[in-house]
């Protein structure tokens, strides 16, 4: 509905600015209340990316596409649109992370909702304040563990607002019909406590028992005034976020993309890297350097995917290699959580060893698959890199820490250090590496390739939970469009351009199993097709 006079022109999901023609602006009674020329949407899109283009650096170039999409969403989500590639490290990783760090200095306008814990109580009137009537799509933080940053208290609602464009641009999510929400719960981040400038609640992180009933109280709010939303938990840190997920998985459409979206994009990354490798997963040593609730969630999937082709759970279990801040994850050592434990290795096993950190797991095992969630920048060293390629042909190796500054190893080193034969995918952008006079583009293994399906698929077929099985469908189908697949020397994952056609035949996966799997209403693969086809919104002017 198109508002009339100053609100229309002002209501960013609906307003055309210049581009009102003469009989709208008589219409709607916005005579006089725009400079006289008359644009069309593709003007508009050509003046906005000269302007971005204009921005000095990328945060400033964040700056502009933010106040532009609180200005104008058509306009934004189709310049973005013709854009992916140069701008999704704008409104996303990695530039969000710094966009997040400086939150409450560049704050311009309110989106979406602040759900704060001196609001207990009336967290119910909180949900009816949303701006936007009806949501298929929340994305919620509580901003402490934001990419590999840390603690940024207030200042993580960037990544709801940074992840929900993209649930728009590359799943056709109605950006009416998105919610964005940072629960304040206090930051231990010092540096923001005594910074002026702070938006947020000035406290510390409150104790667990209130943190949990809080959450609680947000949940039961979401379930009243939206009960058939996504809810879709994004950068908690993992003490918080398994008992998050596991508290809510059975009882409501939910899912956490930093354990669930990052193993399905992986196992969709291994696929392709292991048929070039010519060895399945299941034939492979598998080392991971981070024990944090991303990385054991992708292990989970790697050893579901093991049984799936053929191994015991404990042949599986054998194969797959933790290494925290601490040394690899065996059975001797106290302190890990349940998830953790299932990967802990035998300590009679390596009582031989010298030491238990990675280089000496790489070292000592035949690994043909080694991946990187753990924030710490750099420690793919040269020798661990090197040591692993005099192993195996085809190395596979993820360095899959956010944003750039904590990536394991930089995809031009691998490169190096194996002579060209490591199969890269990078959890951060990074330019192409040269070879031969050729480059070669670094495939994203990100959950951006992921979490948008997800959300069309839900919307689409109406499905009431996510099951491990529609997550697992999700990574076989985006497995199955890997460019490598064809030509191993192409990337393991698809260019951004052909993203959101994938998404599309993804989200017609995971909807036809959501009704396999009883999820959701009865309905015939053409039905499915037809849903996600009518779900998807595009940015025109109406
Ligand atoms: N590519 C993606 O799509 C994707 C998805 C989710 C998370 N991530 C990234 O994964 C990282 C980890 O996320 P998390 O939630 O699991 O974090 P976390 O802080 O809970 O876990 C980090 C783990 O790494 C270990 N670690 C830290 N420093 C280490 C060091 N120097 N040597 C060895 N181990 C070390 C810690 O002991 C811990 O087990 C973040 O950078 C995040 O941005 C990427
Ligand atoms: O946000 C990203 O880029 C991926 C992932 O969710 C992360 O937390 O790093
Ligand atoms: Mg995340």
């Amino acid at each position: 509905m198109v508002h009339k006079g100053q609100n229309g022109l002002f209501d960013a999901l609906t307003t055309k600015g210049t581009a009102f023609t003469r009989e709208e602006r008589a219409e709607l009674g916005l005579l006089g209340l725009l400079p006289y020329a008359v644009k069309t949407l593709d003007d508009q899109v050509a003046h906005t990316y000269q302007e971005f283009s204009r921005r000095r650096d990328d945060l400033d170039k964040h700056i502009y596409l933010r106040a532009l999409q609180d200005r104008n969403e058509t306009l934004f989500y189709r310049l973005l649109a013709g854009h992916v590639e140069e701008m999704l490290p704008i409104v996303y990783t990695p530039t969000v992370g710094e966009a997040c760090e400086r939150f409450s200095d560049i704050y311009r306008r309110p989106r979406g909702l602040f759900v704060a814990y001196p609001d207990r109580g009336r967290l119910r009137e909180v949900l009816r304040n949303r701006p936007n009537r009806d949501v298929d799509v929340i994305v919620v933080t509580d901003g402490q563990r934001i990419l590999g940053l840390g603690d940024q208290g207030i200042g993580g609602m960037g990544i709801p607002i940074g992840k929900l464009s993209l649930y728009t641009l590359i799943g056709g999510i109605d950006p009416a019909r998105t919610l964005p929400v940072v629960l304040d719960v206090g930051t231990d981040n010092v540096e923001r406590l005594e910074d002026p400038n702070y938006l947020g609640w000035r406290h510390r992180r409150i104790g667990d028992d209130e943190y949990y009933a809080f959450v609680d109280e947000f949940v039961t709010a979401v379930r009243e005034e939206l009960p058939e939303v996504l809810l879709q938990w994004e950068d908690f840190a993992t003490p918080h976020a398994l008992p998050i997920l596991e508290r809510y998985r059975e009882e409501m459409l939910t899912f956490n993309d930093d354990i669930q979206g990052t193993a399905a994009v992986t196992l969709g990354a291994l696929q392709g890297a292991a048929r070039v490798a010519g060895r399945p997963l299941a034939e492979q040593q598998v080392v991971m350097l981070g024990a944090g609730s991303a990385g054991i969630g992708v292990l989970e999937m790697i050893r579901q995917e093991m049984v799936a082709q053929g191994l015991s759970d404990a042949e599986a279990a054998e194969r797959i290699w933790v290494v925290d801040i601490d040394g690899l994850l065996t059975d001797d050592r106290t302190g890990l959580s349940d998830g953790q434990r299932r990967f802990a290795q035998p300590a009679e096993r390596v009582e031989d060893w010298d030491g238990t950190g990675l280089a000496d797991v790489v070292h000592r095992v035949e690994v043909g698959v080694l991946l990187g969630l753990s924030t710490a920048a750099g420690a793919f060293t040269e020798e661990i890199v090197r040591e692993m390629a005099g192993k195996t042909d085809r190395p596979i190796i993820f360095p899959l820490s956010n944003p750039t500054s904590r990536a394991e190893a930089h995809p031009r080193e691998l490169d190096e250090w194996t002579d060209g034969r490591a199969l890269v995918a990078t959890g951060s952008p990074f330019a192409p590496v040269e070879r031969g006079g050729k480059a070669r583009r670094i495939a994203q293994c990100n959950n951006v390739y992921i979490f948008p399906a997800m959300g069309l698929a839900v919307t689409a077929a109406r499905a009431t939970r996510v099951t491990d099985e529609m997550m697992r469908v999700a990574a076989r189908t985006l497995g199955e469009a890997s460019p490598a697949l064809a030509d191993p020397a192409e990337p393991l994952l698809p260019a951004w351009e052909d993203v959101p056609e994938i998404a599309t035949r993804i989200a017609t996966a995971v909807a036809v199993q959501a009704v396999k799997d009883g999820v959701a209403p009865e309905m015939s693969e053409d039905e499915v097709a037809e849903a996600v086809r009518r779900t998807r919104w595009t940015p025109e002017y109406r």
